[in-house]
């Protein structure tokens, strides 16, 4: 199981079966002033990344039970907050490629120099360090970019997903978006219309599992005064209040049998009836619908029309897990603390935690865990660490340590301070981490670009902005 014991230099996971090794590798790393944690197999190992949200993780592939160096393959990815070295033996090449594929950033091959790995750990906690930053540096820029659409990423599938709703917003298609809960569903449907030439009509929307099928058809199209008991008047339905705009049907693969009928139509026609009405009433409404279910298994077991599937399908957009794009991770949680605690930031710890996080309920749950642990800093406090991330997920019940107040943290001192310190901090910091990184390539642009996760051209426009050349 995972032990730990206190330094200030970084925290290492090892992840080695043998217990001579994890004994002497541990012991050893300690008295090189690291925290170590040790696991011996997966499910140690997820623990203890969860736990301890490691800078840097050692890994053998081979891990009990079956030894296999594929289980040790399918950490990598679950670790992708961390900087990876593999530990393997000789003969390993094809693991080790593949591994590399995977992401890792180093190997040492077994029976490791005490030497060898004392530098590959100090290089390896050198990036981590960088990598923190430049998230850290992101995010707090990202904090000043508000977005016309709503929808917080940069990673590709929602760079792609924005470019989409940009292109199919303006055409008049009935859409369907699919996709996991909380990942964004309703604010897509949103941006659609947002990007629509029905944009200043109104946005229905109605969330048609909450409904019983006579509600949600009244709703939808109204009903007649003395239709049913508790119809004192003629109320309009939403597809007659949205007229001119777009309905959202949120959850549209738990609308009831006889309701799907009735919307197919509508969607055929343009037509629908009122409850109790004897006339058909015409709108014009483009309708949008989305659900978390998966509608082609719906479909084949017969629970949704197949023509009114195809009908509202005119289009698919899919919304990515939050797993899928971790890599957002750090952008997101900074522009929903901006939101609920404009003066506090988070702490490199703090990204590195939620970014190990799987997330089942996606952007929503993350949002809520991000604005909880933002109502409790301290007063006089700016700083969401880990430790407070844990305790308003949930998963603590107790903070022993309070938020420490970021004293001599320029990003910080810029937030409090407007734009003008802002960029002054930004500077600072660029400049930092590229003096770093140059200094760690030993003056190899192409490897500090790298290293920065820039490009080569980039990086010399920097060192020429920065005076650094
Ligand atoms: N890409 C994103 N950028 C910013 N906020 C997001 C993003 N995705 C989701 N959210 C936020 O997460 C919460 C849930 O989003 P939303 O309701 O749109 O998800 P959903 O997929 O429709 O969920 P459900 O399937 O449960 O109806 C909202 O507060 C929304 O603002």
């Amino acid at each position: 199981m995972s032990n730990t014991s206190s330094s200030t230099t970084g925290h290492i996971l090892l992840v080695d079966d043998e217990p001579a090794y994890q004994r002497l590798g541990a012991s050893f790393l300690r008295q090189l002033g690291y925290r170590v944690s040790v696991a011996g197999d997966v499910d140690e190992a997820l623990q203890a990344f969860e736990n301890d949200a490691p800078q840097v993780v050692l890994l053998d592939l081979a891990m009990p039970p079956s030894m296999d160096p594929e289980a040790g393959l399918s950490l990598i990815p679950r670790f992708a907050s961390s900087v990876v070295v593999v530990l393997s033996g000789h003969g390993d090449r094809e693991f080790a490629l593949r591994a590399v594929e995977l992401g890792v950033w180093d190997f040492l091959v077994k029976p490791i120099d005490p030497d060898l790995l004392r530098m590959v750990v100090m290089r390896a906690m050198h990036k981590a360090r960088l990598d923190a930053q430049l998230r850290e540096l992101q995010s707090s820029r990202a904090d000043q970019q508000p977005d016309e659409m709503g929808l917080i990423g940069q990673t590709a599938s929602m760079q792609q997903l924005r470019a989409m709703v940009r292109r199919v917003g303006a055409t008049s298609v009935n859409l369907i978006v699919l996709g996991p809960t909380g990942t964004g569903k309703e604010l897509v449907a949103r941006a659609l219309h947002h990007c629509s030439a029905r944009r200043d009509g109104p946005f229905g929307i109605i969330h048609c599992g909450a409904l019983s099928a006579e509600l949600l058809e009244s709703e939808l199209f109204g009903h007649l005064k003395g239709s049913f008991t508790g119809a004192h008047r003629d109320q309009p339905g939403l597809v007659e209040i949205a007229h001119g705009g777009t309905l959202f049907l949120d959850e549209v693969g738990e609308m009831p049998p006889l309701m799907q009928v009735k919307l197919l139509r509508f969607l055929q026609e343009g037509t629908f009836m009122p409850v109790g009405g004897r006339q058909e009433k015409r709108a014009d409404v483009r309708v949008l619908a989305a659900t978390h279910r998966d509608l082609d298994a719906m479909v084949r077991d017969g629970s949704f029309r197949e023509d009114l599937y195809y009908r509202l399908k005119g289009m698919v957009l899919r919304t990515p897990a939050l797993s899928d794009r971790r890599a957002d991770v750090p952008l997101l949680a900074a522009r929903f603390l901006h939101e609920v605690a404009p003066d506090a930031r988070l702490s490199a710890d703090a990204i590195t935690w939620l970014q190990s996080r799987d997330w089942p309920g996606n952007v929503r749950q993350l949002k809520a865990v991000v604005e909880s642990a933002g109502a409790l800093i301290l007063a006089g406090s700016h700083l969401v660490d880990a430790e407070l991330l844990r305790f308003a997920s949930g998963e603590t019940t107790e903070l022993t340590e309070l938020p420490e107040p970021a004293t001599d943290d320029k990003t910080h001192a810029a937030a409090q301070g407007g734009a003008g310190s802002l960029d002054a901090a930004i500077q600072e910091l660029e400049t930092r981490m590229i003096r770093e990184a140059m200094e760690q390539s030993g003056g190899n642009q192409s490897e500090a670009a790298r290293v920065l996760g820039i490009s080569r051209v980039g990086l010399i426009k920097k060192l020429g902005r920065l005076g650094l050349k």
